[in-house]
């Protein structure tokens, strides 16, 4: 089934027969048209049109995968109200303002607007083969720049210098960071969101590098905690420790498995070296045009695995004061199990 059968078959669940999308990573990934967020989808029972402004006519000529109709707001409006008369039209309630509902409301006063939510999460969360492959390249580019970079941390080192060259690296490539790059030496590791500082790198230190690459709209995310020097023995029985959970997690992956089942088998083995209090997020999340997407590894989490599916695992540890430690991969659910997408080497503390 193409993406947009599948999503024919979600709406008729959802009870609505048309959808207004205005996510841009939606936009994207129905009809291929690489500017998202200056374009709309809309999906009705006649035909899928995309909407976009006179900037993008040459762009989206090339790319989208959809009718195109070349307008700004309202005359997108007004060309799509006479197909909508009578018709229950749902909206993505998580990426439209209140004045654009209040513009729809306006423009089609003859559709019932019907709020939905996840309709095309719920498909992104299993990737098609050619997305595999797009997230598969992102992270070989990361691997290879982080290659590059590892000989340059150590000891003398800002964070800072670290994390601009791997954009500068990733850049180069054609690439770009797919999130602010996460460099964290000694203390500052505690920080499980610590993105570069000009802290200078100290000789017995811990480093958390945490970076993604977007190629071609996909993304990739790993982390690597590395040493500079030798830790103090506290920070490397942490480091064993949180390489033992991410090890354990990623080897129970497998179709079938849930998000909270594998955040718990990760949570239990912190817990049983006392960190489970340390362990301050859950263990991952999907990846895909988004860094973060479905399905989520965390305690509450409904979400069970599925082949073709991409997700990170990434157990921390994080003590106040004195430093942490996050190893993480990028693992595709198989049919019968797991690949680790991430191949750059993990530290032996
Ligand atoms: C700001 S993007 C961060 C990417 C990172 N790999 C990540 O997803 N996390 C780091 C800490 C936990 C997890 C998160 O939920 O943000």
């Amino acid at each position: 089934m193409s993406q947009l059968e599948q999503l024919r078959a979600v709406m008729g669940r959802a009870g609505v027969d048309a959808l207004w999308i205005s996510d841009a990573a939606n936009v994207r990934y129905l009809s291929g048209f690489t500017s998202g967020k200056d374009g709309k989808v809309l999906v009705t029972p006649q035909g899928e049109t995309l909407y976009t402004d006179a900037r993008y006519t040459v762009q989206a000529g090339q790319e989208s995968r959809v009718p195109t109709f070349i307008a700004r707001p309202p005359a997108t409006l007004e060309h799509a109200a006479p197909g909508l008369a009578g018709l229950r039209v749902g909206f993505e309630a998580e990426s439209l303002t209140v004045a654009e509902l209040e513009q729809l409301r306006a423009y089609w006063p003859q559709a019932t607007l019907v709020g939905t939510a996840g309709l095309l999460s719920e498909l992104r969360m299993v990737k098609t083969p050619g997305e595999v492959q797009a997230v598969r390249d992102a992270q070989a580019l990361a691997d290879r720049v982080f290659a590059q970079v590892r000989p340059m941390i150590r000891a003398g080192v800002r964070e800072l210098d670290v994390a601009l060259e791997i954009e500068s690296l990733l850049r180069r490539a054609g690439a770009e960071s797919a999130f602010e790059i996460i460099v964290a030496s000694g203390p500052r590791g505690a920080m499980p969101h610590g993105v570069a500082s000009d802290r200078v790198i100290g000789d017995g230190e811990l480093v958390t590098v945490d970076m993604g690459a977007r190629l071609n709209g996909y993304n990739s995310d790993m982390t690597r905690t590395v040493a500079v020097g030798t830790p103090s023995p506290e920070m490397a029985r942490v480091y064993r420790a949180v390489l033992e959970a991410e090890e354990a997690a990623v080897r129970a992956v497998r179709p079938g498995v849930s998000g909270a089942d594998l955040d718990a088998l990760a949570r239990g083995i912190l817990t049983g070296h006392g960190l489970g209090e340390a362990f301050a997020h859950s263990l991952g999340h999907g990846v895909g045009l988004m860094v973060h997407e479905g399905p989520s590894l965390r305690g509450s989490s409904e979400d069970v695995l599925r082949p073709g599916m991409i997700v990170t695992v990434e157990p921390g540890a994080y003590l106040p004061d004195v430093g942490g430690v996050r190893i993480e991969d990028l693992v595709l659910v198989t049919d019968d199990g797991f690949e680790v997408l991430s191949r750059s080497e993990k530290e032996t503390v």
